[in-house]
């Protein structure tokens, strides 16, 4: 078992993203010639295949992996179904605390692996937390745009943009960006009284951040969030429709592409399966 442990200065959910971005992905396993099958979108979601290979051009060694787990907890790389063996797992566990977040990552090796994929193997753990720092070092100084998860019942709020083009007709949580002076359980507030005209309480944090490549770059951060007042209806003030969603009828909705990204999360507050 191969492990190293490292530092890095930013929130653990900053970190969480950057863990699981397809471009940290491909320069942190470039030793393993990592190839995501099917192509994957920007962030690796629970179910994505990665193929990995060691090995010279003429004997290639090649394993298959199936991304088990994405989110705010690390990432985990694991073969499909029982075979463990060849080559490796990959498990990625951050903790965050006051000076940051800890990174460890722990490769596993299969049954009969050679040298050169050990060694292979031991760049990964050199070359993917640098990918993993450079990209959230990157990220840190972008703007945030709140998104609130509230849950009741065992039904998730979901709201259908009425603008701009871009985004009409798409569906996403309610949010926006932090204003000067606010903290973002207060922007979370603000958005909803705004958004629904509800009252909400920030009841922890939710997923982990997705980068947002609009107006220069942001990331959307979300909340767990319950209503104050139960009884409480939300109304679309400014979009085109509020929804109650059970866990089995997330994916029927045209999520916005950066929603679509905490699908599983979502899934996981509403008490679905997790990893
Ligand atoms: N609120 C929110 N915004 C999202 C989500 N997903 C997503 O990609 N975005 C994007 C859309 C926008 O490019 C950006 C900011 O969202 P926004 O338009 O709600 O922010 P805002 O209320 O502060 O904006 P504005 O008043 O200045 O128009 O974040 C989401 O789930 N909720």
């Amino acid at each position: 078992m191969l492990v190293r442990t490292v530092s890095i200065d930013a929130p653990v959910r900053t970190v969480a993203a950057a863990a699981r971005h397809t471009r940290t992905v491909l320069a942190g396993f470039a030793a393993l010639r990592p190839d995501p099958v099917p192509p994957a979108g920007e962030l690796l979601v629970p179910g994505d295949g990665l193929v990995l290979r060691s090995g010279g051009e003429l004997e290639p060694t090649r394993g298959s992996f199936v991304v088990r787990g994405a989110d705010e907890h690390g990432l985990l790389l694991a073969p499909p179904g029982a075979d463990r063996c060849p080559p490796a797992e990959f498990e990625v566990a951050l903790t965050g605390g006051a000076a940051g977040t800890s990174m460890t990552v722990t490769a596993r090796p299969g049954e009969g692996v050679g040298r050169a994929e050990l060694a292979a193997m031991e760049e990964v753990l050199d070359g993917y937390p640098a990918a993993v720092r450079e990209i959230t070092e990157e990220w840190c100084g972008r703007p945030v745009v709140v998104a609130a998860a509230i849950v009741d019942g065992g039904l998730l709020l979901a709201q259908q943009r009425r603008s701009p083009a871009r985004h009409a007709g798409g569906w996403e949580l309610p949010g926006g960006r932090v204003e000067a002076g606010e903290t973002e359980a207060q922007a979370m507030v603000r958005e909803c009284r705004e958004e629904l005209a509800v009252d909400v309480r920030v009841l922890g944090g939710f997923g982990t951040d997705v980068p947002v490549s609009a107006d220069g770059g942001m990331l959307l951060r979300g909340y767990l969030a319950g209503l104050r007042d139960r009884s409480a209806v939300p109304r679309p003030v400014e979009h085109r429709a509020v929804r109650w969603v059970g866990a089995d009828r997330l994916p029927e909705l045209e999520w916005l592409a950066t929603d679509r990204l905490l699908l599983d999360s979502m899934r996981s507050a509403l008490g679905g399966a997790a990893r």
